[in-house]
Order: C-alpha cells, then structure tokens, then sequence
C-alpha cells in the first residue's frame, strides 16, 4: 500500500528515475550501465505518512522503522555504480560492481593483502552478492580453493554465506575473488561502535555519542557470534578471522561472521594444525570482546588496564567470559565450556529471538490486508468506466450497475461542504473493507446532479460488484 504515495511515481527521484534506464538481463537482474550524472535526491521514507488524516490509524501499516529500514535495503540494493570508477564491466559470471567501501585515500591491510568488497549482480540469478576481492594475489594450487567448498556449506544464521571463490585478470591484477551472501544497509561492528562519531544536537547541545555497548546488547553479540564459531568448528575449519572489522551487524542486534575462508585460501602454503587455529580463534574472540567493552580497538595491548575497564562497567559474568576467551589455550578449552559458562543468558536470548518473529509475524498480518485491498482495487479498475459498459442499458441511470457507479463516488469523489475534494485514506479503507465483507450496512448513494439517492447495503453492492466482474472474466480472453 505505501507504494501509492511512494516517490517513485512522482518521478522526482534521482535513485528511481535512473531504474527506467535500466535493462533487465534474462536472470531478471538489473542491468545498470554507469549512471550519467544527477543530482540526486535522498527518498523520504515517511513520504506516505505526511498527510495524514487525523482518524488515520498507523496499524494499518508495517510499523515506520521497520518500513524504512526495508525501504533502506531495497534501495541500497540497487544504487547504480557511480561513473569514472574503471571497474570491470564482467567478471566471471558477476555485473554492475559496485563498491562498498571508499576506493582510494588511506587504506587498511586484509593481512598482508589489500581488499575491496563490491556489491556484483549474479548474471544467471539476478541475485545480488558481496564480492570480496584480495589484489596481486598469485593462486599456486587449485587445491587452495578446497577449504572454500566445506565453507560453502555452511549454512547458519550468524555466518555471511560464502558462495564460491575464483581468480581473475579482469581489474588488471592477479585477484582473488571470494563471493558471500549480500546483506543491503549491513555495517561492521567497527563502524557501529567503534568508529569515532561527530558530536550530535541533544537537547539543544553539542554532545559526544555514547560510545558504551549495553551490556545487553554484548550477551546476544557474544551467543551470536559463539553460536557461529561452533558451527565452524564443528564442520571441522576455523574462522581465522574473528575482528570488529569483519563482524557484520546486518539488522537490530543481528550478527554475522563475514570474510570466511579467504584465509584459508591465502595461507594455503602455511598450513596449520586444525586445533591450533580453533584455539586461535576463541583468543581472536575475546580480543574482540575486550575491543567492545573497552570501545578501543586497541585495547589488549594494555591487558591490565582492559581487563580494569571491562570490570568497572559490566557484570563479572562478562568479565569471566573474556577471561576465559584470552586465557592460555588447552585442550579441554573448547567454545562449547563458553556456553556451559553463560547458562541462562541462553534462554534470554531464545526468548529475545522467538519475541523477534512474533513481532514480525504481526507486522506482516497488517500488510495481509494490503494485497485484498489491492485486488478490490484492480476489480474496481477493471469494471469502472469501460468504453464497452457506456451504452449497456444496465449502467445507465435506470440499471441495476447503476449503483456501482454511484458507489465509485461515494468512496473517491465525496467533497465537503464548500466542495472541496475529500481524501481520506481511512475513508477509503474503511469503505473497501466493509464492501469486501459484504456486511448489511447501508449507506445513502446520491447521484452526481443530487437529484436523487439511493439507500444500499454493502452486501447488494457486493453482490453488483461481483456479477460484473464475472461478466468480464466470462468475456476475456485470459483465462
Ligand atoms: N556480505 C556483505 N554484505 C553487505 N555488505 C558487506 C558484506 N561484506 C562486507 N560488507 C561491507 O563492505 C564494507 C567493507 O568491508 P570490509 O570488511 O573491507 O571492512 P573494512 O572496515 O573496510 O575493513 P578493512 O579495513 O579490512 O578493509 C563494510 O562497510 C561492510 O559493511
């Protein structure tokens, strides 16, 4: 429904205007060639919203944030490539790079390597993916891409997926590139928490953002992300990279390991000991929840003075927990004791999730309604003002689809006292969904000359309704 007032079809928006350029591939992808300059102009989420009328109940509606925060990935989705970026228009079955991360100015080490995440269109699916592609990379055994085909296969909630991994010419370098799942409008944990911010207006000061992570918020980081190393480890890899860096926050509260396997490609010739690199890897994550804690990147290089931080602003259940992650590996030091450790937090997190899709499984019953309404609509659409329907006797003043007319009126055409147009969404709705009910309220129906009215129930324009429309089915050709 919101797509009615949405600004796309009021033309005047950049983003959507450049989607009448494109050209669909077979796949159904987008095909966007690089965007002749505009100016662009941000969409406003709350377009629809604006006028309101004041009986105007927001419950019919999927709730603002969560609206705006699709509207978001849908967008982002499908952002053209911006021009002079001299990207490869193929590469190995992937269109339209885009890239997710500022190309150029000061850059950050993948290890030894430099890497860029795009955003690429699959040409056989049309689906959009991430592409993560590590520069002057020089494969010297095919057999290096083998870890890439047991990480295909995991498939777990808190894991970006990884898709497949190749090597290219096309940037004009030797490359990698490994392909994960896309997750639109995703930031890292740095971005989201450790990255400093500009002051922001608070009750008419300049104030410094919180920068402290809820201790909440760090139990269901902390059961997401162990969840996603024991799967891992229990496929028989290790993560190998566990940093704020490479942890997507992908929607409220929600985690996901990214970057897997490409470690495993580029230390192929290193190999090491599966239990070593598992250890490594609980290590990693408890560098991690110090760096969050402490809001320092940094901050275990100064051990004593993280652990002192940690300790003065969260539980000693979190402190022991990251104690427990950075201690001295062993054996019995598995990421399974981590969950012995945390015990009823587990629960919290189960009931937090399963309160998460009862609260979408109610926002999605408030658009349920949208799709009825919407083939009411098409009917209305299809029976009102047909040039075949003019000279039927039935439809004039005198026949029985008179009333359907009138009813057209009395939902869209109303004015007030001093004959101004009357738009109230409510209205509307409320009329569309006591017509589809068929109830036996009546209403009073007058004729565009006021001349006369005609006093109806839902039900007899109901059943009009549904009589011509079966005439006009009978009569289509489309079956
Ligand atoms: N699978 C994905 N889906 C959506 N966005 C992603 C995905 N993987 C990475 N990104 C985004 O790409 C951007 C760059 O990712 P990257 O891992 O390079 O982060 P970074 O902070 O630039 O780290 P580095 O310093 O290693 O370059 C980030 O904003 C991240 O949110």
């Amino acid at each position: 429904m919101q797509e009615l007032n949405a600004s796309y079809y009021q033309g005047h928006d950049g983003q959507y205007l450049s989607e009448y350029n494109h050209h669909m591939d077979p796949a159904g992808g987008y095909y966007l060639p690089p965007q002749p300059t505009f100016t662009r102009q941000p969409l406003n989420y709350h377009l629809y919203t604006k006028p309101h009328p004041d009986t105007f109940s927001h419950n019919y509606f999927i709730n603002d944030d969560l609206r705006e925060e699709l509207q978001k990935r849908s967008e982002i989705t499908r952002t053209a490539p911006a021009p002079g970026l001299n990207l490869p228009e193929e590469l190995s079955g992937y269109h339209t790079l885009v890239p997710l991360e500022p190309i150029g100015g000061e850059r950050r080490k993948f290890g030894n390597w430099y890497s860029t995440v795009y955003r690429a269109t699959n040409e056989n699916t049309g689906v959009a993916l991430a592409l993560r592609r590590i520069e002057n990379y020089r494969l010297t055994h095919q057999a290096a891409f083998g870890a890439i085909e047991t990480w295909s296969r995991i498939r777990h909630p808190n894991v970006v997926s990884v898709n497949e991994a190749f090597t290219s010419r096309a940037f004009n370098d030797n490359s990698l590139v490994v392909a994960y799942e896309y997750h639109p409008n995703a930031e890292t944990l740095y971005e989201a928490h450790l990255k400093p911010k500009a002051p922001t207006f608070q009750n008419g000061r300049l104030q410094a953002q919180s920068t402290v992570v809820p201790e909440r918020t760090m139990w269901t980081y902390i059961v997401q992300i162990a969840n996603a190393i024991k799967a891992v480890h229990d496929m028989g890899l290790a993560v190998r990279m566990i940093d704020a860096t490479k942890v997507l926050l992908t929607g409220k509260n929600r985690v996901r390991i990214s970057s897997c396997g490409v470690v495993d490609v580029l230390m192929y010739d290193t190999r090491q000991d599966l239990a070593i690199l598992q250890q490594e890897d609980l290590a990693m994550f408890g560098r991690l929840v110090f760096a969050l804690c402490c809001n320092n990147l940094a901050a275990m290089n100064n051990v004593p003075k993280a652990i002192e931080t940690l300790g003065r602003q969260y539980s000693g259940d979190m402190k022991n927990v990251a104690l427990f992650l950075i201690s001295k590996p062993g054996p019995h030091k598995t990421v399974g004791q981590l969950f012995d450790m945390i015990g009823s937090r587990l629960l919290t997190e189960m009931d937090e999730s399963q309160n998460a899709v009862d609260r979408l499984e109610s926002e999605l019953m408030s658009e349920l309604e949208n799709a009825r309404l919407v083939r009411l609509l098409c009917k209305f659409g299809f029976i009102n003002e047909r040039p075949e329907f003019a000279r039927e006797p039935r439809w004039s003043e005198t026949g029985d689809r008179y009333i359907i007319k009138l009813f057209r009126d009395f939902v869209f055409h109303q004015v007030d006292e001093l004959g101004n147009p009357v738009v109230n969404l409510s209205h509307v709705l409320t009329c569309l969904s006591k017509l589809d009910a068929g109830i036996e309220e009546r209403i009073m129906l007058v004729s565009r000359d006021e001349q006369s009215c005609l006093v109806v129930s839902y039900k007899e324009v109901k059943s009009c309704i549904d009589s011509a429309f079966s005439d006009l089915a009978r009569a289509s050709t489309q079956r």
